[in-house]
Parts: structure tokens; sequence; C-alpha cells
């Protein structure tokens, strides 16, 4: 077959192409448009984020991940693809752990022996300025409210999140809300925006609307950013389950601020991308 390999992976159907730019040095400069083109459901293959693994910058990593939305736009972190690369990592070297590199850090991924994948997604952080938001505000009360959401927790997982909880998740309209919300001028970066109630005892029903992307199945940066909000807040405590549309997650806040994700990692198949996707013909 002609083409550029690529292989479809999933976290709890928060779904990517992944690209192998160690291999494959024409995916190493893709621009916005089109990434776009490939993401697209309709004419391209069809993902929520795509994901290219490149060599590793620094001599502490085994890979560079770079990561980029639907919509083409590059973005900081992916908690659901660092356990799909972590995973593919892993097996090349023939060991249970990696370290994949982003452009906010470095990542330490381990892989259990139940199948499922833990990563360490890095230290959070709480502070306005690192959200980022627009105004200096206590980031455990967000002044911000659009209809029955208000009050929300920013969270910085690497990438900005704003956290709304509510009585009850599957009752609030988020492909309405999501939208504007992403949007608001208090997100000068705009956000990813999550809806959790409580369900039980460090249990939290989760819905997400995804920077760039809309409605996903799963997102684990928001995962994380929920129960570091729900603890913060004094609703759970640091170690959670989070039940998302696609599964759940593992998510437990350290005391030194870093936050474990744990979770599956699934292949679907492999391909080769058209050369008309990039723009070639
Ligand atoms: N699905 C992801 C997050 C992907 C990036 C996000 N949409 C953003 O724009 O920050 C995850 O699993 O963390």
């Amino acid at each position: 077959m002609n083409g550029i390999p690529f292989v479809k992976m999933h976290g709890l159907g928060n779904d990517f192409v992944v690209f192998d730019g160690r291999r494959d040095p024409a995916v190493l400069d893709l621009d916005d448009a089109t990434a776009a083109r490939i993401a697209d459901r309709k004419t391209g293959v069809g993902c929520d984020q795509l994901i290219v693994i490149e060599p590793a910058r620094d001599d502490m990593a085994d890979a560079f991940m770079r990561i980029r939305n639907n919509d083409g736009g590059e973005v900081e972190a992916c908690g659901n693809a660092t356990r799909c690369v972590a995973s593919i990592v892993m097996g090349e070297l023939g060991r249970n752990d990696a370290i994949i590199e982003t452009v906010v850090g470095l990542l330490d991924a381990n892989a259990s022996t139940n199948g499922l994948v833990t990563v360490d997604m890095g230290q959070v952080k709480l502070d306005w300025r690192d959200i980022p938001l627009a105004e200096a505000v206590d980031t455990n009360h967000i002044p911000l409210s659009l209809g029955p959401l208000s009050d929300a927790v920013g969270v910085n997982v690497g990438n900005p999140h704003a956290v709304f909880f509510v009585e009850d998740a599957e009752a609030i309209d988020i492909e309405k809300l999501g939208p504007v919300l992403e949007h608001h001028e208090m997100f000068p970066e705009r956000a990813n925006i999550e809806v959790c109630s409580i369900v039980g005892e460090n249990q939290i029903r989760m819905r997400v609307w995804e920077r760039g992307v809309g409605v996903t199945r799963a997102c684990g940066t928001g995962a994380c950013a929920v129960g570091v909000a729900a603890a913060r807040r004094g609703l759970t405590g640091r170690k959670t389950e989070i039940i998302l549309d696609g599964g759940k997650l593992t998510i437990e806040w350290l005391p030194d601020d870093h936050v474990l994700m744990t979770g599956p990692v699934a292949t679907s198949f492999q391909g080769f991308l058209h050369s008309s996707l990039l723009g070639q013909h």
C-alpha cells in the first residue's frame, strides 16, 4: 500500500490518529489545515485528536508527542492519548514503563498487569495566571455563570479546564452551553468545559465539552481536573473514580500536586493516509 501509515487508537472512546514522525518525516510539520483535514470524520480519517510521535528532545525521555485537536490547532496536553502513546513506546522498548515528552514536560507512564496504563500527568496548576484566566480571580470560585452553570473551579493540567459541579450532570445541555463557555472572554486561550456531579463516595459522573473538538466520550486531562476540583472543594478525597460517557478513569491527586491517571488503551485499526489528505496530488 502507498501512503503514510497511521494507527487508530482510543482511550474510552476519545479517539486518535497516531502517526510516527520518527519513521515518516512528512508528518513532522503538518499545519493546522492539514491536521483538520485528516481529523475530519466525513472526508478524512476522523478523530478527536491527531497525534505525532517524534524523536525525544530530552535525554530522559523515550519519545516526544505532539497533539492537535480535531480543529487542527496544537495543544499542550492529552491524557488519553498519552496512555496510548506510552503503550506503543513501552511495546517498542519491551518495558513496562516509559517517559513521554510533551510541550509542557516529561510524563512518566507505567503499565500494570491488568492491562491498564497509569500516567503521571505532572503538577496541576491552580493559580489564575497559569489557568489562564482573564481576571485575577480565586480559581476555586470562578465568577462565571451561564444558565444552570455557575461557580467553576479552574485547573490547569498542562491545558486549561473549567469544572462545574451540578446536582445532575445528565440534565445539562452541554452541546448548547459548552461552545459559549469555551469561547467566553474569561478564557483568553479558550477552555475545556467539564460538568459533573458526585454520585457516590469518591465517585464522580463527568461530561465534557473539549476545546477545539466538542463533546467527546472521555477526556483524560478533564478527568484529572475534575478529581482535583472535587477534592479542592471538599466534595471527595484525593483519589476518585471518574465516570465518563466512554467508561471509567481513576484519578489520584498526590500531596506534591502531581496527578496520576489510570485507564485503558485500545487499538482500532491501522491504515495508510492517501497523499491527497496531505495536500499532495
Ligand atoms: N482529550 C484530551 C484533551 C485534548 C486536548 C483538549 N481538547 C484541549 O484543547 O486542551 C485528554 O484526554 O486529555
